[in-house]
Order: C-alpha cells, then sequence, then structure tokens
C-alpha cells in the first residue's frame, strides 16, 4: 500500500502544517499537524469541552460505526512550547491519503491547553514519531505509520514541506519526481523515540564550512530551527543591528536587514536554507523588527531541525532496522 496527502501551511508564515484525515464510518474529515517530534495520534472531539473549542472540526466517536472505546485508557501530553491536552481513547478507521489503518488509536481530547483553542485550523495531531513516546496508559498504543508498515510498498514515509506553499506527506514511497539527485542517508538513534540524528557541521552565508557533529532531532512539529549558541551567535554576528532580545525569546532584526543563507550538512551533502526562511515574521503586524527562524537550542537540552530546517530538502523517514534518515536537494 501508498498513500500521498497534502501539507497545507495553516498561516501565512507557515507556523505549522496541516493535512487532511478521515477517521470512523462514514469519514468524519479532520485536519491535523503531522508531526515527527511526539507520538500521540489525537484529535478534538465531541468530548471536549465547549468552551474549548473554537472552530476546530471534532471527531466524534458516537457518529461511527466502526469507533470502539479502549476502555481504561487515558493520555497525557506535553509539547516542548509548554501547549498539552489529555484525554480517553478509541479505536477506529483511520485514513490518511489513501492509506487506511483499520482500528488505529485515535486519542480522543478531554482538555486542551489554550493556544490549541486559538489555532482554529488545527484539529489535533498525528505522532509520526517512534511509539516508545506514546502516552497511553495503561498500555501505550502504535503510531499510524508503526501500524500500517506491514502493508506498506517501502517501510519509509517523506515530508516535502515548502516554504508559503502546500507540500506533500508520502507514505510507502519514494517518488523521484520530488526530488533532484541522490538522497544521503544517516544514522538514526531511536531511543528515546524521537528521529535524532546528527549533522555533519554547517556554514553561514558563503562562509567556511564547520565541520562538527550536530546532534538533533529532525521534527516537522517545530516552527523554527534551533541549534548551539556558538552556532546561532555566529549567524547572527553577520546580521546588522540583531540582538538577542529577552523580551522577545530570541534574536531579532530590523526586518529590512540582509541575512545570510545557513548551511547544514548530512554526511557529505551540504543543503541550503534561503535567508528568506530565516527571516521569518514581524514581532507585530506594523513592526519593523523581525523574529528569526534560527534559534538558540541553550536551555532547550535538545537540538531541533524543525520546519525552518525541513522545508529546505526532501526528507525521506526510514522505518528499517536500523532505522535512518535521508536528505534529498528538491
Ligand atoms: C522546545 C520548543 C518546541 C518544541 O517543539 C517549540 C515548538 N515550536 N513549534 C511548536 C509547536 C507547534 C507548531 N506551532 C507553533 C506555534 C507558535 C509558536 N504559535 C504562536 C502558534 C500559534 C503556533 C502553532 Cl498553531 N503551531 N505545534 C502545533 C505544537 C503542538 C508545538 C509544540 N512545540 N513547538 C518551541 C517554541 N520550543 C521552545
Amino acid at each position: 500500500d501508498t498513500g500521498s496527502a497534502a501539507a497545507i501551511p495553516i498561516n501565512e508564515v507557515d507556523i505549522a502544517y496541516v493535512t487532511p484525515v478521515t477517521i470512523g464510518t462514514p469519514p468524519q474529515t479532520l485536519m491535523l499537524d503531522l508531526d515527527t517530534g511526539s507520538s500521540d495520534l489525537w484529535v478534538f472531539s465531541s468530548l471536549t469541552p465547549s468552551n474549548q473549542v473554537r472552530g476546530q472540526e471534532i471527531y466524534s466517536p458516537t457518529k461511527s460505526s466502526t469507533s470502539k472505546l479502549l476502555s481504561g485508557h487515558t493520555w497525557s501530553i506535553r509539547y516542548g512550547d509548554g501547549s498539552g491536552s489529555r484525554g480517553t481513547v478509541y479505536t477506529d478507521n483511520f485514513t490518511i491519503g489513501g492509506l487506511e489503518v483499520k482500528s488505529q488509536a485515535v486519542q480522543a481530547a478531554l482538555e486542551v491547553s489554550s493556544s490549541f483553542t486559538q489555532e482554529q485550523s488545527l484539529d489535533g495531531l498525528v505522532g509520526l514519531g517512534f511509539s516508545a513516546l506514546n502516552t497511553v496508559r495503561p498500555s501505550s498504543q502504535l503510531t499510524f505509520f508503526d501500524n500500517a508498515r506491514p502493508n506498506l510498498d517501502e517501510e519509509v514515509f517523506t515530508a516535502d514541506l515548502k516554504y508559503h506553499a502546500t507540500g506533500s506527506y508520502d507514505f510507502g514511497f519514494i517518488d523521484s519526481k520530488k526530488y533532484a539527485g541522490n538522497i544521503t542517508y544517516t544514522a538514526v538513534q531511536q531511543s528515546p523515540g524521537y528521529w535524532t540524528h546528527s549533522l555533519s557541521g554547517y556554514s553561514v552565508g558563503s562562509g567556511a564550512f564547520h565541520a562538527s557533529q550536530i546532534s538533533g532531532i529532525s521534527d516537522t512539529g517545530t516552527t523554527l530551527l534551533y541549534l548551539p549558541t556558538a552556532i546561532v551567535t555566529a549567524y547572527y554576528r553577520q546580521v546588522q543591528g540583531a540582538q538577542n532580545s529577552q523580551y522577545y525569546g530570541g534574536y531579532v532584526f530590523p526586518c529590512s536587514s540582509t541575512l545570510p543563507t545557513f548551511t547544514f550538512g548530512i554526511e557529505g551533502a551540504r543543503f541550503t536554507i534561503p535567508a528568506s526562511y530565516i527571516n521569518y515574521t514581524r514581532i507585530s503586524p506594523t513592526s519593523t523588527t523581525c523574529y528569526g527562524g534560527l534559534q538558540s537550542s541553550s536551555g532547550l537540552g535538545i537540538n531541533i531541525f524543525g520546519d525552518v530546517a525541513l522545508k529546505a530538502a526532501f526528507v525521506v523517514f526510514s522505518g528499517t532496522n536500523p532505522p535512518r534518515i535521508g536528505f534529498a536537494i528538491k
């Protein structure tokens, strides 16, 4: 089997991407954020208190003839930005881009934090991390990818996220029309459950490439790129008027500044992030101060290769044994 679905930016600065999925019988369509940085599949539901729902589509298990309560099971998750949700668990038929998993664990929210309520175009998440991270108790549940794997033509899914445009997620095949040249693979450490791998180094603009192993996670659910402070200061040293603002919680600069590109290495391959991806957004609609798409990872305990980096490449998440991750120019 294979599947292919759109990755649609939810706003004009690609703050997150959503993908249409169907749940249950008859199919209920929700727009979910496919997130390689977590492993829970949760949705706004008919059980979510109405004062916490503001425009989101909801999953109603009682309206699905194929839903089953996974009795006695609960879940609770906290994300890196402090947002979170919790609830109960059903199994039901779940489809992404024509690829169906029967009796997928669908985590129905009983409570969501305010940042989810405020984001009306995001109806939940599909975790595509390793199932070890799943928070359902007393027995943890498998991700959509882990459930689909035995039926996939190839044990892979790919992410083709785009800058200010709709990209795609493919399951079970690698579409050679979506990239150029070769795919460069590198090893993945799947413990504790993230797609953890190393960059082979970096360069700023036309500067020299600094070879160094930089470990981090490729996370489609994180908006920006978080790297060690030494690298980030070296980058913003090239930007007139840049400063690390306590007030805004990161590097800001005059929107008129000329930004250098940022290049990262995967083994011997090189991927360049255009300056426009790093000139991320105005701090407010009328401001002339802009917030950077490259920020420091100090305090996070981990480097995060989020969408700002991933949208500069075609990325193959390979569930082979051992797992690996591949990057190609597009
Ligand atoms: C350690 C870490 C992160 C780890 O991942 C992280 C982060 N970065 N984007 C996201 C997340 C997103 C993407 N996302 C980011 C958004 C921001 C910054 N704002 C203002 C809105 C309205 C957002 C939406 Cl709707 N969506 N989503 C949906 C979730 C659940 C995230 C959780 N964390 N997260 C941050 C900001 N930090 C410090």
